[in-house]
């Protein structure tokens, strides 16, 4: 038997999909694996094998898919493939609906490391991190906060504060001026699918542009005296990396809002979750019960108030978000229901 390296693998395709997914009928019926590069009016571009490289090919087939999706396409149809199918998502990142909308939106696809960046020449929001750590977590990879422009600043506090921040978490330092911290991230997202995403003007572009040795993206001017960038990254995009694996940047995401993500605040806060198995009463809000002992351990300074404020702010969000989708499904079952009773009646049968 003779083994061919598959250039999708360099785009993050694993063998094990053959199986798992069972894509032997669709294999039969002509169609072939890629991976969705870049989505926009309508349409997406995807990554196939052609020989020993990768082509793109253009596609309004493929309706609701996101950047880094894994789809089976027909590489012939002409113009533009008619026959496409997603295959399952293993990891998502989901945010609440940018237009205040009940549903969240799938921002990037199969991705297994997440890299959170936030900037050491600005004052470190630590709830803000918390947030997009739980962002991250829930999606099913692994987080990585990467603390930029270590040449401006740097403070051991900052990144100690920072990691108790982010349990279980990846914390590094990095400076795209003097190399530092660039090393181990290279290692970190060689052959893997990596997201990056952070505020504005934090310095995404130009890791990304450290990172794939290029200049992909534009790296936008920062106003001095706020540190708030100017929106420079304008698409989501798929960019392979030197070492293999490819990276996935995304535009400034100055608010991320969360929706249905009880898992991913239950890692971000894994501490006070531990701690709040040893309150007297199962139901603790933590707010005032004797023998609270996440109370306990802000009064003994062992919790930050700080953190459990944020936490209780994320979780009163994410109940909030998900109320207003059960709200929604209450709706659409109501009106399924009507349009039910009104068949019955209209055909003479008593609902
Ligand atoms: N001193 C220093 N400046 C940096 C570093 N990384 C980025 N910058 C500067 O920070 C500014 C913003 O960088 P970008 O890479 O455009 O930031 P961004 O996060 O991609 O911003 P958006 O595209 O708006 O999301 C630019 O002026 C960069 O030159 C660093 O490690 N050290
Ligand atoms: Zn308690």
């Amino acid at each position: 038997m003779t083994t061919t390296a598959d250039p999708l693998a360099d785009y993050g395709w694993d063998e094990g999909r053959e199986a798992e997914d069972d894509l032997t009928a669709l294999r039969e019926a002509g169609l072939v694996p890629g991976r969705v590069a870049r989505v926009d009016l309508g349409a997406c571009d995807v990554v196939v094998a052609d020989g020993p490289g990768v082509r793109a090919l253009r596609t309004d087939a493929l309706p609701g898919v996101c950047t880094g999706d894994w789809v089976m396409v027909d590489p012939h149809g002409s113009p533009r493939p008619t026959q496409a199918q997603l295959l399952p998502r293993r990891t998502a990142i989901v945010r609440g609906a940018a237009d205040g909308g009940s549903q969240g939106q799938v921002l990037a696809a199969n991705i297994d490391t997440v890299l959170i960046a936030a900037s050491l020449a600005a004052e470190i929001d630590l709830a803000r991190i918390e947030r997009y750590l739980t962002l991250a977590w829930d999606s099913g990879a692994h987080p990585v906060v990467v603390l930029t422009k270590a040449d401006v600043a740097y403070d051991p506090e900052v990144q100690a504060a920072v990691q108790a921040t982010a349990p279980g978490a990846t914390v590094l330092t990095v400076s795209v001026v003097t190399g530092e911290g660039l090393d181990p991230l290279r290692a970190l997202t060689a052959g893997a699918t990596t997201a990056l995403i952070g505020p504005s003007g934090v310095g995404k572009s130009s890791l990304t542009n450290a990172l794939t040795g290029g200049e992909a993206m534009a790296v936008g001017e920062t106003r001095e005296a706020d540190e708030k960038g100017r929106h420079t990254t304008t698409t989501r995009q798929l960019i392979p990396l030197p070492g293999g694996g490819v990276l996935i940047d995304t535009p400034g995401l100055r608010g991320v809002a969360l929706s249905g993500a009880e898992d991913g605040l239950s890692q971000t806060f894994s501490d006070i979750e531990e701690l709040a198995g040893d309150c007297r009463f199962n139901d603790c809000s933590h707010e005032a019960e004797p023998g609270c002992a996440v109370l306990a351990a802000v009064e003994a300074g062992d919790l930050p108030e700080r953190r459990l404020a944020s936490y209780r702010k994320l979780l009163r969000e994410n109940e909030w978000m998900a109320s207003r989708s059960d709200a929604r499904l209450a709706a659409e079952r109501t009106k399924v229901w009507k349009t039910r009773s009104k068949e019955a009646r209209a055909n003479g049968i008593r609902p």
